[in-house]
């Protein structure tokens, strides 16, 4: 038989999976691994820590499949997008990888609007600068190490580094080119403007392939590390959001996902790409020429349970969620702005910080993490409203990420957003979304529409929004955007004086 297998680097953790052409999943491993920040703000994470993940669970879901490795096609990745991993000219590390959530380049964000003019933005980019993407990234290397600057060879995303580890290619896909922000999306090749700007050529930039394309097989040491066979066909995969929303059956406008990940994001296909006139969300491009995406994305979204957790000391998400059951909707008149590490749609500012409002002598811990859930579903469904201002209203919404393990969560959401919302049979999306691709690279599948139609199934009964609660969390959704307006100032200089006491 013909196995595929899927491996997703995520923020929080590495996921591998191993499927039949049908969908279903024969062998899954997890791996953890943390966030480094070094100063406040930074948020690193050392790639090898990655390859590590990915030789650990690539061998852990061969041993569990029980299956020979010459049986596995084709292996597709998915990968956490925008992050900045660096190789000199001997293909060696230069640096620990800049990730899409780290705020350090402020600065680097105005001056680069600047240089490079809002109009070339608009019209080459498409997306609004933001901390975090590659282009902020390496300039603020190039003001803040310029040794290391110097040595740069190879600019390559996350999961292009595991690419490389595994075949020794080079290359990357028009999802995570597009997502770096040095990509002209309009003529679909890297923007030498962008790149004079910050003093580097296009010969620093890996290829750009479509991410159903296979690169060809391991190298022989990594197959001895892995257990990988030769015959089996290595495709590039794209960024996560574009390869979870295969794996939720989403590959054409009509179908959206709304996913609750370590960081949350709304994604919604598009028949061209639509731009950006407000400079407050994204679009990017899709996994084949000639697709593309809009979304909106927040930056803690699983995060700020992850952080609820670590404040009660309950690191368990299954108790959180009982706790958050436990609480009324609308968390007894108090409100959590989830903007932990600043916040990209609507409001594209590193300097923002979270807050809880309405704190009262009866607020219990149970409010307090219910107030989180529902804070993440607020912050979506702005990031939803600003994508539905320039892109039509699909027909169907489909929830996904780890989020969905949660039926309070995911009942909150749907009262937030107003939506009934689908939740696939299958976990792990992403990691199904590169499996798939990488079917279609091996000639499993046709094409990826065929993929999606043999392997994505959603359960029976969507979540559906109450009318009573919606009415209620109408109220609430209006405060909490009022929220933002009368904070902001305030929220800002904590944020100063945070950086400054840590620095210190
Ligand atoms: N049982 C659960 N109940 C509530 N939330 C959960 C549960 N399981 C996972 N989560 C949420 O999902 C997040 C992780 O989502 P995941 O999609 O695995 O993230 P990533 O791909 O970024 O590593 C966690 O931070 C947590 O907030
Ligand atoms: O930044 C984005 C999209 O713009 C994220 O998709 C990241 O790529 C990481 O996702 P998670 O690991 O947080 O789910």
């Amino acid at each position: 038989m013909d196995y595929l297998m899927g491996i997703d680097l995520g923020t929080s953790s590495l996921k591998t999976l191993i499927m039949e052409r049908n969908g279903k999943i024969i062998a899954l491993s997890k791996c953890r691994y943390d966030v480094q920040s070094p100063m406040p703000g930074y948020m690193e994470q050392d790639p090898k820590i990655w390859w590590q993940a990915c030789v650990q669970t690539i061998r852990d879901c061969l041993y569990k499949s029980g299956i020979n490795s010459d049986e596995i096609a084709s292996l597709g990745f998915s990968g956490q997008m925008h992050g900045l991993v660096l190789l000199d000219n001997k293909k060696e590390l230069i640096r620990p990888a800049i990730l899409h959530n780290d705020a350090r380049s402020g600065d680097e964000v105005k001056e680069l609007y600047e240089l490079l003019g809002m109009k070339n933005i608009q019209e080459h980019l498409m997306n609004p600068l933001f901390t975090g993407s590659q282009i902020t990234s390496l300039y603020w290397m190039k003001k803040n190490e310029v040794r290391q600057f110097r040595k740069i060879r190879y600019i390559l995303s996350p999961k292009d580094y595991l690419l490389f580890r595994l075949t020794g290619v080079i290359c990357t896909d028009y999802s995570d080119a597009s997502a770096t922000l040095l990509y002209d999306i309009k003529e679909n090749r890297w923007w030498k403007k962008a790149l004079e700007c910050i003093g580097l050529s296009d010969l620093r930039m890996a290829p750009v392939q479509e991410s159903i394309i296979s690169v060809g097989k391991v190298l022989e040491a990594a197959g001895e590390e892995t257990g990988i066979s030769k015959k089996t066909v290595v495709c590039v995969g794209g960024g996560d959001q574009v390869m979870q929303a295969l794996g939720n059956g989403v590959v054409e406008p009509g179908k959206a996902t709304v996913t609750i990940g370590s960081s949350g994001q709304i994604f919604i296909p598009t028949d061209c790409p639509v731009g950006n006139p407000n400079y407050n969300m994204h679009t990017f491009c899709g996994a084949q020429e000639n697709t593309w995406f809009s979304m909106g994305a927040i930056l803690s979204a699983g995060l700020s349970l992850k952080w609820a957790g670590s404040v009660l000391e309950v690191n368990d998400f299954a108790e959180l969620s009982r706790r958050a059951e436990l609480a009324p909707a609308g968390s007894g008149g108090i409100l959590f702005l989830p903007y932990l590490n600043g916040e990209r749609t609507p409001h594209m500012n590193p300097m923002l910080r979270g807050g809880i409002l309405g704190l009262n002598t009866k607020t219990g811990t149970n409010d307090f993490v219910r107030s989180v859930m529902e804070g993440v579903a607020f912050a979506l469904r702005e990031a939803m409203e600003t994508c539905l201002q320039i892109t039509p209203d699909p027909t169907l919404w489909i929830a996904s990420g780890g989020g969905t393990q949660s039926n309070i969560w995911m009942e909150i959401l749907a009262d937030i957003l107003g939506k009934p919302l689908y939740i696939s049979k299958v976990e792990e999306n992403a990691a199904v979304g590169a499996a798939i691709t990488a079917g279609v690279g091996a000639g499993v599948y046709r094409n990826l529409k065929e993929g999606c139609k043999e392997v994505v199934s959603y359960q029976p009964d969507p979540v559906v929004p109450d009318v009573e609660r919606i009415k209620q969390y109408e109220e609430l959704y209006q405060i909490f955007k009022e929220s933002y307006t009368a904070n902001k100032m305030g929220l800002e200089k904590l944020s100063q004086i945070q950086r400054r006491d840590q620095d210190a």
